[in-house]
């Protein structure tokens, strides 16, 4: 009789630490090949706890790109630390991604301490941005000092913006899972509903086009999300600042700002939804937002969804 093939298949969680900035939404999205999780070169980017699924033939692994651990300035950032704690504890596997072309901060000293408390599973260091780095022998003293301060499973070292192949990381994950069937069908790379991630899209192109003038001050809301009968996907979004000057600038002279970030987000939409996209978009101002559970519940930034 012919050999059946034996190899078993695993399946787990994953999450993903780190200080804000250190990679963790482009290192998840090049792993699972897709794009999850919104990109930006400001710290505290993501907001929630974003599922992104990579099957292959020997495992499942799902991902949890956590907000950055970090001080908590207001009840948002509480919500985000609490959100990353939560995933430390059930998963079967961290990713802890740190920015090796940065300079050891006190951010990755309060990960280290929240690792040694809450953390039972696994811990992968990654050292990220290592393009960044002319001279890689400076990795050496890095990872030394690492590996003195916490039982590391193993140290991997990378450029989650320029490689293209994570193997090496992806068999370590792997290793670390428990066998088991699949958790979701082959097909789906994140648990999201689309209008989370409509309102995503349009968070990244504000971030990406007003720089600093607009600071963590905005929230997406999609309020309307239908197809029309010629398969045009209708999408009315509200987009929430705390001040009326926060708006003038998301509008823009002549409605310039808020017409190029529509367009830019309309065409990420359609590429995500495969479909023609009609976006409406308005500005509203709504002081102290991030102050107030109330309006965080409703945007969906606080209670059952942020917490898994
Ligand atoms: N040069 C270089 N830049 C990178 C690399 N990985 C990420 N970046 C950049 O670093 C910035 C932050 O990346 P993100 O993936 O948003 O970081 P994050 O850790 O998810 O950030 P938060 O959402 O704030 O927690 C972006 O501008 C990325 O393009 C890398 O390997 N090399």
């Amino acid at each position: 009789m012919e050999e059946k093939n034996t190899q078993q298949h695993h399946s787990g969680f994953v999450a993903v630490v780190g200080r804000p900035n250190a990679g963790k939404s482009t290192l998840v999205n090049h792993l699972v090949g897709e794009k999850v999780a919104i990109i930006s070169d400001r710290p505290q980017t993501t907001r929630n706890r974003i599922l992104s699924i990579l099957s292959t033939e020997e495992a499942q692994m799902v991902f949890l790109d956590t907000p950055g651990l970090h001080k908590p300035q207001d009840k948002l950032g509480e919500h985000m630390v609490q959100a990353a704690l939560n995933a430390i504890k059930e998963v079967d596997v961290v990713l802890f991604v740190v920015d090796a072309s940065e300079k050891r901060g006190k951010g990755e000293q309060v990960i280290l301490e929240r690792l040694k408390e809450e953390c039972h599973a696994p811990v992968i260091l990654v050292l990220n941005k290592i393009d960044r780095l002319p001279d890689k022998a400076v990795l050496l003293p890095i990872i030394d000092k690492f590996r003195k301060e916490y039982p590391f499973r193993s140290v991997l070292t990378l450029s989650a913006l320029e490689d293209e192949d994570f193997s090496p990381l992806l068999q370590e994950i792997v290793r670390c899972l428990p066998e088991g069937p699949s958790f979701y069908p082959e097909d789906m790379y994140t648990d999201q509903p689309e209008r989370v991630m409509a309102a995503e899209i349009v968070r990244e192109k504000i971030l990406q086009l007003t720089r600093d003038e607009v600071p963590h001050a905005v929230a997406v809301q999609v309020q309307e999300m239908k197809t029309r009968p010629n398969n045009l996907v209708y999408v009315r979004a509200d987009i929430y600042v705390e001040r009326d000057s926060q708006k003038a600038i998301l509008i823009g002279a002549k409605g310039k700002m808020l017409k190029e970030i529509s367009q830019r987000a309309r065409e990420d939409m359609e590429a995500f939804l495969g479909n023609r996209v009609y976006l409406e978009l308005w500005v509203k101002v709504r002081p102290k937002w991030r102050e107030k559970e109330g309006d965080l519940k409703r945007l969906g930034l606080a209670g059952e969804r942020s917490q898994y």
